[in-house]
């Protein structure tokens, strides 16, 4: 079963726009998990355009699925990862003020810094994912970092996949193959949609855990939270 994990950066985005609490970003998470989503996602970004830290402890209070929040471990990601022991916490390489990521862990230049912060992880319980890309070599290097699973970034799968679905996935399939050889878990996430997922899925052997939000934020708006959630599922199946 691949478990579909509902980022919610995009209700903080909207709730943001007011500066109040329209929309109730905790009360969507406790909705999404009571229509079938099976973990929250969460990104909180050091200028806190979306999630904030409030939030991160606001929502730690409440979801009872898989709680994953996602982020560059600096001082203070790390600090709140501490504090909140989250189920997972998923280590991405942005800078600062990026967009939104853009790209994976280089883990053989960074091996020693991710060793440690993935042993401290583990020390507090929390399950560890780095974000990467197919890069033969940087799956490889994540094995040595002792982390328990990764996220592979489909940015490049979500562009490819209109053209050429075959070729896109390819890359991603023999990633796959390989992290399961490793024994390391395997994620994935970014612009998965639903005319992109069920492809993925069929395959990418092995998948545990995809995590949507902006696709899956953007098609409620058309056919609500509830439908929205159950149709991601079925695309899952
Ligand atoms: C790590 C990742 O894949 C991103 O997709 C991220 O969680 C999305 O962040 P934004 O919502 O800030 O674009
Ligand atoms: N880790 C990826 C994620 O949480 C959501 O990415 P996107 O669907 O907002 O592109």
């Amino acid at each position: 079963m691949t478990k579909l994990s509902v980022n919610i950066n995009k209700v903080a985005t909207l709730r943001n726009a007011r500066g109040g609490d329209v929309p109730n970003v905790v009360q969507v998470a406790i909705d999404c998990e009571r229509f079938g989503a099976d973990g929250i996602t969460v990104h909180p970004r050091p200028d806190e355009r979306h999630i904030t830290r409030k939030d991160v402890f606001d929502l730690a209070k409440v979801v009872t699925t898989e709680f994953n929040i996602e982020g560059y471990p600096d001082e203070r990601f790390m600090e709140l990862i501490q504090e909140v022991r989250p189920a997972q916490a998923t280590l991405v390489p942005d800078p600062p003020h990026v967009l939104t990521s853009n790209a994976g862990w280089d883990t053989k230049t960074h091996l020693k810094k991710l060793q440690d912060i993935i042993g401290q992880l583990h020390e507090w319980g929390v399950r560890s994912s780095i974000f990467v890309d197919t890069n033969i070599v940087n799956i490889e290097y994540a094995k040595e970092t002792g982390v328990d699973r990764i996220e592979l970034y489909t940015g490049p799968y979500a562009e490819n996949f209109h053209t050429d679905k075959e070729n896109a996935v390819n890359p991603y399939t023999k990633a796959a193959i390989l992290a399961n050889e490793l024994g390391l878990g395997i994620n994935a996430g970014h612009d998965l949609d639903t005319k992109n997922l069920a492809f993925f899925k069929a395959k990418v052997p092995g998948l545990l855990e995809v995590s949507i939000g902006h696709a899956l934020i953007s098609d409620a708006l058309y056919w609500g939270l509830e439908n929205t959630i159950q149709l991601y599922k079925r695309e899952l199946q």
